[in-house]
């Protein structure tokens, strides 16, 4: 009573299913003769056979956007509605409010990606959602986070209008070159028609205010808690039908760098018990096959490897491109040989350099910025992709760099990292954003005297300039 299927190789990911199936007793055994594999199954079973994971079908553009805002302004709620108004339309798949803002960002389940993403459909397209954090103490998340948006949705509550992170996430937005805002003013239940006319002016002049087209980008009202609960379909459900048809029609679809040879900041790594290792992040450029050779490049180190597998959203694929945040299993690696901040890329596509030169924009102290003007040799944290490094900046062309002021700068790093011309970044001091730049040139490797300069610090830099006065 039972039948054979012949299907194609024996993947890892088909091994483990096939296991689970026989543990459910959906199928007797399988076979892998010479790269064949048949499966056999109990005629009572056969039309219950199913594959543990979805294919995922990209039948729709893809779309990375986000909530951003002030805390407490409403963006998980926010978000937790979405996927709850989506999921009535079969676009999405209801995720409750605890379920998003507990997501522990480290827990992998499979080979995944980072849980706090979230995904829906509309109509028109499909999307990867991030839900940032408002507290100012996750900026740094902000950055990364923000970085992997096409567009941002910023979350405004009427009863408090626009406040600090409001427009320190616009800045950082914009900064970071998100170009597409949609917003929506939250809370309107508990606010009134004067309040939300208000707010809506201060929001468009404060968009106007950091580069943004204040006067035409689409503001949408409503309460995403009377979303989520069901109550008051007007200013709930509708609203968030409106914000969506709104985000479809204002955020263009991003062109992808499809032909470019592919590369994925790693952005965690992960040791998932008989499969290997794990790497998730969102595809920078071009087109990952699964069986592509690659190599992790970054902290000096060159690794080689074979991507095995691919998933995306608990599905998986035979090939990822730019825009996907994904995980990817890779042959003969050990968890602890990468780490956060490595580039997975096309074999000697990307090198680790040390000395670059670049523009960048010193924030003004109502920016967020520093107050006081900076000279050469402060050592600063450079923030780019998903690594950060402590480097030594030089300014060439002054004796001082003013906040609010845009200069270039020499940077020389201690630990060599993959740079690339165009690549843009963020300089901190501390807790304090200094400003964003951009790479303008490599510079030659730094020398030995240039290392060690940098390395042995001030102290040693005065006693040898010192020595150089005196000639001795
Ligand atoms: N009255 C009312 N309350 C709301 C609405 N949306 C959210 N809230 C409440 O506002 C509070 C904050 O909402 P969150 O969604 O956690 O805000 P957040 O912006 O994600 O906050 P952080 O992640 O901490 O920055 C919660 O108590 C929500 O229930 C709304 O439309 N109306
Ligand atoms: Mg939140």
């Amino acid at each position: 009573m039972s039948s054979i299927v012949v299907a194609r190789i024996l993947t890892p990911v088909a091994h483990r299913t096939l296991r689970h199936l026989i543990n459910r007793k959906s199928i007797s055994r399988f076979h892998n003769y010479a790269k064949t594999l048949q499966i056999v199954i109990p005629q009572s079973n056969q039309t219950r056979l199913y594959s543990e994971k979805k294919v995922f079908a990209r039948d729709k553009p893809h779309c990375n956007v986000g909530t951003i805002g002030h805390v407490d302004h409403g963006k998980t709620t926010l978000t937790a509605a979405i996927t709850k108004v989506l999921s009535d339309q079969k676009l999405a798949k209801a995720r409750g409010y605890a379920d998003i803002d507990n997501a522990p960002e480290e827990r992998a389940r499979g080979i995944t990606i980072n849980v706090a993403h979230i995904e829906y459909q509309t109509e028109s397209r499909h999307y990867g959602h991030t839900d940032c954090p408002g507290h100012a103490d996750y900026i740094k998340n902000m950055i990364t986070g923000t970085a992997q948006m096409d567009g941002a949705i910023l979350v405004v509550a009427a009863t408090d209008g626009v406040m600090p992170q409001t427009r320190e996430h616009i800045l950082l937005a914009k900064q970071i070159g998100v170009k597409d805002i949609v917003v929506f003013i939250n809370k309107v239940d508990t606010a009134d028609a004067e309040m939300v006319e208000l707010v809506e002016m201060e929001i468009r002049e404060l968009l106007t205010e950091m580069g943004f087209d204040g006067d035409n980008i689409p503001i949408i009202t409503g309460s995403a808690l009377c979303a989520l609960e069901g109550k008051q379909p007007e200013i709930g459900k509708d609203a968030i039908l409106k914000l969506l048809a709104a985000v479809d029609a204002h955020i263009p679809t991003p062109i992808r760098d499809l032909d470019k040879p592919f590369l994925l900041p790693v952005e965690n790594t992960y040791s998932i018990p008989g499969r290997g290792t794990v790497v998730t992040g969102r595809v920078e450029r071009g087109i990952i096959k699964k069986g592509s050779e690659c190599e992790f490049v970054g902290f000096n180190k060159v690794l080689k490897s074979t991507v095995t597998g691919i998933e995306m959203f608990h599905q998986i694929l035979d090939e990822a491109q730019a825009g996907d945040q994904l995980g990817a299993l890779v042959r003969g690696i050990k968890r602890d040989d990468i780490k956060r901040g490595m580039v997975l890329a096309k074999p000697g596509t990307v090198k680790c350099y040390d000395h670059i030169e670049t523009q960048v924009y010193i924030l003004n102290k109502e920016e967020g910025g520093r107050a006081k003007p900076f000279t050469s040799y402060i050592q600063l944290q450079m923030f780019c992709r998903t690594w950060d490094s402590a480097v030594q900046v030089l300014v060439p062309d002054k004796e001082m760099v003013m906040p609010g002021e845009d200069s270039r700068l020499i940077l020389r790093m201690i630990k060599p990292m993959v740079l690339e011309q165009g690549q843009r970044f963020t300089l901190r001091d501390g807790s304090v954003t200094l400003g964003t730049g951009v790479v303008t040139k490599i510079l030659p490797k730094l020398k030995e005297d240039q290392r060690e300069e940098l390395t042995e610090g001030k102290k040693a830099r005065e006693k040898r300039a010192k020595a150089a006065a005196t000639g001795q």
